[in-house]
């Protein structure tokens, strides 16, 4: 067997998110989120579910801690929720919520473990929607303000931030697919979304420099390397503009300080034009620390004119395996995209933010979940993770997505991603194998292949 050894250094860690884990949804002054008002909404989630009560981790979390140091985790990845501490999203702060984030981090460091601190993950205050939301322009000062009251709280300890969690999310099936809170259908709105998205963001980490904190400080986006179905002309055009439309529309205003331009000549033609200010781009390209990406699948596409404004269709390659979300499993996509990464805007550093996969995991006659799919699925990943770490990418850190069994959007509970399995009906904790096998792995700071 071929021993892989990871850098010393190198960060084992676990992520979550606040709405999908929290629960206490409207205790101890909570404000309301947008998912709040979403999954209350019927036919918004499947079964009908919400995040109310989710895994309970708001009562539970000292129970998780020590979870989280018995699988021997470097870091733990979690967000916070800014209607917790801030209910209206501005103006009054809630103490009982700071404190629960300040108790959290506490108990984090004392189990010798590291937080990072994702500000925000998609449950933005319902008082800031009512303003109009990320459309709003104004919703990036009232970002910041709220990104200042964190770093003034927990910046000396904290070494990891994030300012936002997969920002073509928030944007697209946000405000585009109308799939995600707060449930809109408008693409010149999604457009106007993830400008001000990407403006907060730059406005945050200029804040965070000014602070003189002694963290690091990134953003995460979700990267999805795209392969064309033929090497024809037109499959090789639609693959670049899928490549546009996922991964350069934010890639680019972050590390060049410009918006792809064949794209957004598309978009002004067929879309309409959204509002940049004089400076917006500037700010945007901020230098960041680290860049985070969050990996699950490739995509291949072909050109189909009647298909939707790209003229691109997605394609299911067969006899490849493919997860629970009907995500193909493609391990080594994770390589090309670290080299691209790499290559094209040479980031000082890369954590991978997320990686995992949802599987049908059940309790067995021996109270164990075996969940043998998941641990190959991982080790994949990790190995292709090593291989580029090999050729020189420098990758500092490995967050497997998730912790925890938790509300996956959507889908509500039926999509389980979590090393440790959730029993929604008690509350009860059980390890995964993959829990056990992540472990050994931390422990030994290697992989074998
Ligand atoms: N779907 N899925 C799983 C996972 C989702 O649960 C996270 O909240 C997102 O950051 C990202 O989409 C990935």
């Amino acid at each position: 067997m071929h021993r892989r050894y990871f850098p010393e250094d190198f960060i084992w860690g676990a992520a979550t998110a606040s709405y999908q884990i929290e629960g206490a949804y409207n205790e101890d002054g909570k404000g309301e989120s947008i998912w709040d008002r979403f999954s209350h909404t019927p036919g918004k989630i499947l079964n009908g579910d919400t995040g109310d009560v989710a895994c309970d981790h708001y009562h539970r979390f000292r129970e998780d801690v020590k979870l989280m140091k018995e699988l021997g985790l470097d870091s733990y990845r979690f967000s916070i929720s800014w209607p917790r501490v801030l209910p209206e999203g501005k103006g009054q702060v809630n103490e009982k919520g700071l404190d629960f984030y300040k108790q959290l981090v506490d108990q984090l460091l004392k189990a010798g473990i590291d937080p990072a601190i994702t500000l925000y993950h998609w449950d933005l205050p319902q008082a800031l929607q009512e303003k109009g939301g990320w459309a709003n322009r104004d919703t990036a000062k009232y970002f910041v303000e709220y990104a200042n009251l964190i770093f003034k709280e927990l910046g000396d300890v904290v070494p990891l931030w994030i300012t936002h969690n997969e920002p073509w999310v928030v944007s697209f099936p946000g405000h585009a697919f109308g799939e995600h809170a707060p449930g809109i259908k408008n693409y010149q709105t999604a457009l106007q979304v993830a400008h001000n998205l990407l403006l907060s963001h730059g406005m945050a980490v200029q804040s965070f420099r000014q602070l003189g904190l002694p963290g690091k400080i990134g953003i995460t986006l979700n990267l999805t390397p795209v392969y064309p179905f033929s090497d024809n002309e037109a499959d090789q055009k639609a693959c670049d503009l899928q490549d546009a439309f996922i991964n350069r529309w934010f890639l680019d205003p972050i590390f060049e300080g410009s918006y792809p331009e064949e794209l957004h000549q598309i978009y002004r033609k067929k879309v309409g034009e959204f509002i940049i200010k004089n400076d917006d781009l500037e700010i945007i390209n901020q230098k960041i620390d680290f860049l985070g990406i969050n990996y699950y699948l490739r995509l291949v596409v072909k050109h189909n004119p009647d298909y939707n404004i790209f003229g691109v269709e997605t394609v299911k390659p067969e006899g490849r395996e493919y997860t629970e979300m009907g995500w193909e499993v493609y391990p080594e996509g994770l390589y090309d995209l670290l080299i691209r990464l790499h290559k094209d805007y040479a980031p000082e550093a890369l954590y991978i933010t997320e990686n995992g996969a949802a599987y049908q995991d059940q309790i067995d006659a021996d109270g164990r979940v075996h969940d043998q799919k998941r641990i190959a699925y991982l080790k994949a990943h990790l190995k292709n993770a090593h291989r580029a770490i090999e050729a020189g990418v420098p990758v500092k850190g490995y967050y497997i997505w998730s912790l925890m069994d938790n509300f996956e959007w959507a889908f509500g509970y039926s999509k389980r991603f979590g090393l440790i399995y959730i029993n929604y009906d008690n509350q009860q904790r059980i390890l995964k194998d993959s829990a056990y096998w992540y472990r050994t792995i931390i422990a030994k700071n290697y992989i074998e292949d």
